[in-house]
């Protein structure tokens, strides 16, 4: 399981503190499919950020699988908003990237790279550099970067935002394959409530308070269920998260 206990962040700006976490608790199973949505600036990235281990709270604890975080781990792959991949490197030397920074040898990492390249429908632009991609195959390179890594835990900020319509639906599917086929723990960002009912086995609404509040906590157990998006389940679901998205934003603007 994963835990965030008592959890405090605050960031220091111009001449104030601002208070983004206050004695924040949340637990992850292993194998969840964690989707965080909520309004800009509610604190969705900041908790990435805490669970990656590249920010640490200013008060509480983060465990991951009962060892308690302290700075990044291995297992921990985190796929930010622009994909982050290197414009002077091609498709394959991107994705060989992490294999190769853990000293892999060449004979080794060939096959897993060439393996993931297949599987993420990359073959025939491995020699082309970011430059020469199409957005969403820019993403696969990511996902297919962090996935020869074999994480046990996959972030993901905001990772289909700058897809068009039908190839974040064809993203979406993928990560949903992913996320079933390796039972993975993985926690998205999103801002769009059908991204979010399509692949989380459990929705947190967040609300841009100070600090941050989860206002809803949705269970979502039909996700991944084939047609799923075409069901009253799935339009109950979005209902739902759209409604209690508009509750938070009734109550910001009436403070
Ligand atoms: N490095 C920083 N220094 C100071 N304040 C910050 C910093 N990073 C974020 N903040 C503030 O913390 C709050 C939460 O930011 P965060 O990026 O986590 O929100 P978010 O929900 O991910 O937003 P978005 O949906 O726009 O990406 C915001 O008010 C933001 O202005």
């Amino acid at each position: 399981m994963i835990e965030v206990s008592h959890c405090d962040l605050r960031y220091n700006q111009a001449k104030s503190q601002v208070k983004v976490y206050d004695n924040f608790n949340l637990k992850i199973e292993q194998g969840e499919s964690l989707v965080l949505i909520g309004p800009s600036g509610c604190g969705k990235s900041t908790l990435l950020y805490l669970l990656s281990g590249l920010m640490p709270p200013t008060g509480g604890e983060i465990q991951i699988w009962g060892e308690p975080v302290k700075g990044t781990r291995q297992k921990t792959a985190f796929i930010l908003q622009e994909y982050g991949l290197f414009p002077w490197l091609n498709v394959e030397q991107n994705v060989s990237l992490g294999l190769r920074v853990r000293h892999m040898t060449k004979g080794k990492y060939k096959v897993l790279v060439e393996d993931m390249i297949q599987k993420m429908g990359l073959g025939e632009v491995k020699h082309n550099f970011p430059s020469q991609l199409s957005g969403g195959q820019r993403q696969r390179v990511a996902l297919a970067r962090a996935l020869t890594l074999q994480p046990d835990l996959l972030l993901m900020d905001e990772p289909l935002s700058a897809l068009d319509a039908l190839t974040r639906e064809r993203l979406q599917t993928l990560l949903l394959e992913i996320w079933q086929e390796q039972q993975l723990t993985t926690v998205l960002v999103t801002h769009s409530i059908e991204e979010a009912v399509f692949l989380g086995s459990r929705i947190l609404v967040l609300l841009d308070g100070r600090p941050t509040q989860v206002v809803g906590e949705i269970l979502n157990p039909l996700v991944g269920q084939r047609g799923y998006r075409q069901t009253e389940e799935f339009f109950r679901k979005t209902s739902y998260v759209r409604s209690l998205l508009e509750r938070g934003g009734l109550d910001e603007s009436a403070k």
